[in-house]
């Protein structure tokens, strides 16, 4: 032992007495040897071993994806042309193999109602999955929590203030935001000028929620062109999300650097963008923690969505949230109602106008609750319009099934006993990632799928259609915000069709209307429209 000791100290001291420039060719060459070998060794062996034997080697797929997953991922969903396309092939590559393809080593994608119920049913054993959902933009929030009991205790605490009950008694602040949006478009038409529809609608969402969640709007709905900076700021995040889930750790260490290392100031100057953006999550901070404030000091009339957690709750061992973690969902549920309910009525207005004879019908339906164009209608009465007739609810649920708010993949991670889905045994932390996308246009369930067509959903029996349809997904982790977006969606578009007319603005074309999938649907371009008042 000390012979041996002895031996690597002089070859240590013969290395260390070498000249400097000779060191660092050995060193070069020591680090081109490894990575030649990395190449050239590891990679095949290794893609070897995932497509012979590994657990998941019988789950057909691409093999190529295999290689490696920074290569595939990049190039496949991340860079130039392809970026958010993946579920395009995806779609392709289950006509190709089956109900399940396997898309890396340890993640398959499955198109099975069956298997999508098991993993999405309530008290369901897969939870979401960390390395996709603990992200810089999210970080604290609920959206963020893996654990089922963490988020059951979080989401109970928020839940009561967007049950069907809690958005009714909201309906006065809806109804008003609609009436100032729709007050802008008529002014627009007055004075032809043109309208970007898509903003509009976000800056319409995002003053419901944050005037509902607490009570402070942000007067997006005052912009003049409905551009107010943060808005553009959030439509650039949004689009580096493919970049970010790819390199999460890259946009963290960029996240802790700017926050940690640099004055806003000096953000500013690099990025606007990304200055805007902070200003935004500040905004959205202060307003929660003045609530908070209030809240300590005995103002307990106010009405605040975060109400529950300003305080905790011993009984169900739900500890006091933490002003990040207050801020993270102040945050989040501005983001998560703004964009997706903004997208859905941009694609039922798109719709409307490219469908003349739909919206006639609607139109003469919302006449026999609505005799004039500013008559104030409920939410209750349009609920009530006869489900099987209901041109307006069928519009609804149609764009629903068309806009796909959040189109996939979501992933969910099988449990520690392993899952046995669509025929294949997966091993426990094999990443299964399910789309909405895929399950809203099967050929097999909804005829003719790339068609907007609400009379499919006119037909006494919708039960095959309806368990594939899951705008808001399922389960324990379903959308905290549905009913309030059903009644923005709701009264927003029976008030609008109801009042104004709407055609397409020159210069746009269908192609504005193509998305990708970036977590969010995003569209290529804006409907832009111009507006014109309706007389009776
Ligand atoms: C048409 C409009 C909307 C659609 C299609 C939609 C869809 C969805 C979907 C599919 C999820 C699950 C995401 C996942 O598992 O990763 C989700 C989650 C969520 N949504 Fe919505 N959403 C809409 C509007 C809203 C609104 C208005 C709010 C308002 C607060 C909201 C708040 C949330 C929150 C907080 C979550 C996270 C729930 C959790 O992680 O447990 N959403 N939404």
């Amino acid at each position: 032992m000390q012979h041996s000791l002895a031996a690597a100290g002089d070859m240590a001291a013969q290395i260390l007495s070498l000249p400097p420039l000779t060191l660092l060719g050995y060193a070069f060459a020591g680090l081109a040897a490894s990575a030649a070998g990395y190449v050239v060794v590891y990679v095949p062996l290794r893609f070897l071993y995932r497509i012979t034997l590994h657990p998941l080697a019988k789950v057909p797929g691409p093999r190529w994806m295999l290689i490696s997953g920074y290569v595939s991922n990049v190039y496949w969903n991340a860079t130039g042309d392809r970026q958010g396309t993946s579920l395009f092939w995806l779609k392709r590559w289950h006509e190709q193999y089956g109900p399940m393809v396997r898309t890396a080593e340890d993640v398959v994608h499955i198109d099975d109602i069956d298997a999508y119920n098991q993993i999405f049913k309530v008290g369901t054993k897969f939870p979401k999955t960390a390395r996709f959902y603990n992200h810089p933009s999210t970080k604290h929030s609920l959206l963020d929590i893996t654990d089922f009991h963490e988020a059951h205790l979080r989401r109970s605490a928020l839940a009561p203030y967007f049950s069907k009950q809690a958005v009714r008694k909201l309906q006065d602040l809806i109804q008003a935001k609609v009436s100032r949006f729709l007050e802008r478009l008529v002014d627009s038409g007055r004075s032809n000028t043109t309208v970007n529809l898509t903003r509009g609608f976000r800056c319409l969402a995002c003053d419901i929620v944050t005037g509902y969640s607490y009570e402070q709007c942000f007067d997006a709905l005052e912009d003049p062109d409905f551009s107010p900076t943060w808005l553009l700021a959030f439509e650039s995040l949004v689009k580096s999300t493919a970049f970010q889930a790819v390199f999460p750790w890259f946009f963290a260490a960029l996240g802790w650097f700017f926050q940690t290392f640099m004055s806003r100031g000096s953000i500013r100057a690099i990025s606007p963008m990304m200055a805007q953006m902070l200003d935004f999550s500040d905004v959205c901070r202060d307003a929660v923690l003045r609530q908070k404030a209030r809240w300590n000091a005995g103002e307990t009339e106010m009405t605040s969505i975060f109400q529950q957690l300003f305080e905790g709750d011993e009984k169900k061992g739900r500890k006091r949230a933490t002003d990040d973690e207050l801020a993270a969902d102040a945050l989040l549920t501005v983001s998560a109602g703004m964009d997706t309910t903004g997208h859905t009525l941009t694609l039922a207005s798109y719709y409307l106008v490219k469908n003349p004879d739909v919206q006639a019908r609607l139109l003469a339906e919302l006449k026999t609750v609505m005799p004039t164009p500013t008559f104030p209608v409920t939410e209750e009465t349009l609920d009530q319009l006869p489900l099987l007739k209901s041109v307006q609810q069928a519009v609804i649920k149609e764009t629903l099934r068309f806009s796909h708010g959040v189109p996939g993949p979501l992933p969910r991670d099988v449990p520690p006993t392993g899952a046995t889905l669509s025929g294949h045994h997966l091993p426990a932390g094999t990443v299964t990632l399910n789309s909405h996308y895929i399950y809203h246009t099967n050929a097999s369930v909804f005829t003719n799928p790339m068609k907007w067509a609400p009379d499919r959903w006119l037909v006494p029996d919708t039960r095959e259609m309806d368990r594939y349809f899951m705008p808001f997904s399922r389960g324990a982790r379903m959308c905290v915000g549905m009913n309030l977006a059903m009644a923005e969606l709701t009264i927003t578009v029976a008030r609008m069709v109801r009042r104004v007319e709407v055609s397409f603005a020159e210069g746009f074309t269908d192609a504005d209307m193509e998305w990708r999938s970036l977590f969010v649907a995003v569209q290529n371009g804006f409907l832009t429209v111009n507006i014109k008042e309706r007389e009776d």
